[in-house]
């Protein structure tokens, strides 16, 4: 059983707006209880990171409005100076207006002058049932704050997308309530949410196991990376294959090092003949095969192949076809996401493609909506695991499964690291994982990687600073217990 179905996988999902809505809808006759516990959580979280100081509680008219009366009376009761300014008051008889009739305390006029004389603002405006874009007013007060703390999110965060509805400023702490929201890990959103913290509001279990959710922030909970056995063999630990180009050699042997260094059992490079030598002085390890492609594709042994580090178009032309008629699984990178720009239909069959944002755009068209949603569109439409890479890589699987990995380092920003990536993938393809949970977890370990070498290295990499952290980030992705 994967780390997935066992369940460990809920401590890393992300609720979207409809998720919390749902949530609240199901634990209606509690929810008195679970907003009380938010309140006095972010109380709690306030407390834990600053000393005693002015606080002024921005409060909106819904439950995220709640949240912050609670939590100005929690605040208030341990002596901490506080007042609240109300955007706009809840709705008479709805829980938050039972919250805002239990806070006491000084209530000051929601104005830029107030949000500037606090030495910390708590926004409490909108979190999840945010639907239109930021009222000016709230730009304005918030823009004149110091420190800010996000209830839930940041107003005018899309807490579903990452997607910003006006001028936001940026805070200083975010506190998620039960889990973070994909709006948290995600570009731009995620540039404005400064440190996220969660609250556990302890939700009863069955409630949380009833979620359907879709979304989680990648990590080894999400998936397990075969471990070494006693009765490994090379085949055991999988066979990859890497097409090689006539001109540009480095992409495919960045791929070739990194399913070697990842643990793969066997990996061939199959090149063109008269730019054989060149790979062979490149890679003494490097098995080279120059026989025709049909030739090697008889070994069924040779089950997955990247296809398009270093490869031109007419290369990807030849061979990617073959592959796919041939029934292998294929991660399809670079070259071969060129070659299919305006038939995209030729990537069908594929198990991973890895496209950058320019060429997801190249493939699927400008971009409509949010990249979270193009990506599981994508994924969908071509039965294929699509990882769309960036600071916040997204892994989507067809089923609508989408796994948000900010488990990165900048340094990775470098050419070749991408190649080093689809080897990855092809490894833990080739030792049996399915196809999402192989490309999530490569995602995973090629940022454990980039991070350990960019610590030895002040940051600045080259791909092949990532080989020799391969095993050791491998090791760490080990599912935990
Ligand atoms: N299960 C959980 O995780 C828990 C969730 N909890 C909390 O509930 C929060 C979600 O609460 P929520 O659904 O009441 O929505 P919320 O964000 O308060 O705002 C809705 C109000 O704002 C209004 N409005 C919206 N946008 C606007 C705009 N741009 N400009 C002007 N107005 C705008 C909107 O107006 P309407 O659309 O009705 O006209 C409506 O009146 C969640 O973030 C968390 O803090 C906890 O209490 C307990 C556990
Ligand atoms: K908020």
């Amino acid at each position: 059983m994967s780390c997935f179905q066992c369940g460990k996988a809920l401590a890393s999902a992300l609720l979207s707006p409809e998720d919390t809505q749902r949530m609240d809808r199901e634990m209606a006759s509690i929810l008195p209880m679970v907003m009380e516990r938010a309140g006095m959580m972010v109380a709690r979280l306030i407390r834990q990171h600053r000393r005693p100081c002015r606080v002024l509680v921005a409060c909106g008219p819904g439950n995220n409005g709640g949240d912050g009366y609670v939590a100005a009376r929690y605040l208030s009761e341990w002596g901490w100076p506080v007042s609240v300014a109300s955007f706009q008051l809840p709705r008479e008889g709805s829980l938050a207006d039972q919250m805002a009739r239990r806070w006491k305390g000084a209530m000051v006029p929601f104005v830029p002058e107030e949000a500037q004389q606090a030495d910390l603002v708590i926004d409490a405006v909108f979190g999840a049932g945010m639907n239109r874009d930021l009222p000016e007013a709230v730009e304005r007060f918030f823009a004149a704050a110091g420190q800010i703390v996000a209830i839930d999110v940041p107003s005018g965060l899309d807490g579903a997308t990452g997607a910003v509805r006006g001028q936001v400023t940026p805070c200083w702490m975010s506190i998620a309530l039960i889990r973070k929201r994909p709006g948290h890990l995600l570009s731009p959103g995620r540039e404005i949410c400064g440190e996220v913290v969660c609250a556990d509001l302890a939700i009863p279990e069955a409630i949380m196991a009833e979620m359907d959710v879709r979304v989680w922030e990648n990590g080894p909970s999400l998936w397990s990376i075969p471990v070494q056995a006693a009765d490994d063999h090379k085949y055991k630990r999988g066979v990859v294959s890497i097409c090689g180009g006539a001109e540009m050699h480095g992409a495919a042997l960045f791929a070739f090092e990194a399913a070697r260094h990842v643990g793969a059992g066997l990996v061939r490079l199959t090149v063109p003949s008269d730019a054989a030598l060149l790979y062979r002085l490149a890679s003494p390890a490097a098995i080279v095969d120059t026989q025709p492609l049909e030739q090697a594709l008889k070994d069924e042994r040779r089950h997955v192949w990247v296809c398009g580090p270093g490869l031109g178009m007419e290369e990807a032309e030849q061979t990617l076809p073959l592959l796919l008629k041939a029934g292998r699984q294929v991660v399809a990178d670079a070259g071969a996401l060129s070659w299919a720009a305006g038939k995209t239909e030729a990537l069908k069959g594929v198990s991973v493609i890895t496209p950058h944002m320019g060429e997801f755009s190249r493939l699927f068209g400008d971009l409509t909506g949010s990249r979270l949603d193009a990506a599981r569109r994508a994924a969908a439409e071509l039965d294929t695991v699509v990882i769309l890479k960036g600071a916040d890589t997204l892994i989507a699987a067809p089923d609508g499964r989408v796994a948000v990995n900010v488990h990165a380092t900048p340094a990775l920003a470098v050419a070749g690291a991408g190649d080093v990536l689809s080897g990855l993938v092809a490894a833990f393809l080739a030792a049996g994982m399915p196809a999402w949970e192989a490309a999530a977890a490569a995602v995973w370990v090629h940022g454990e990687a980039g991070q350990r070498a960019a610590e030895k290295k002040a940051g600045w990499i080259v791909p092949e600073d990532l080989f020799y952290e391969l095993g050791r980030a491998r090791q760490a992705a080990s599912c935990p217990a």
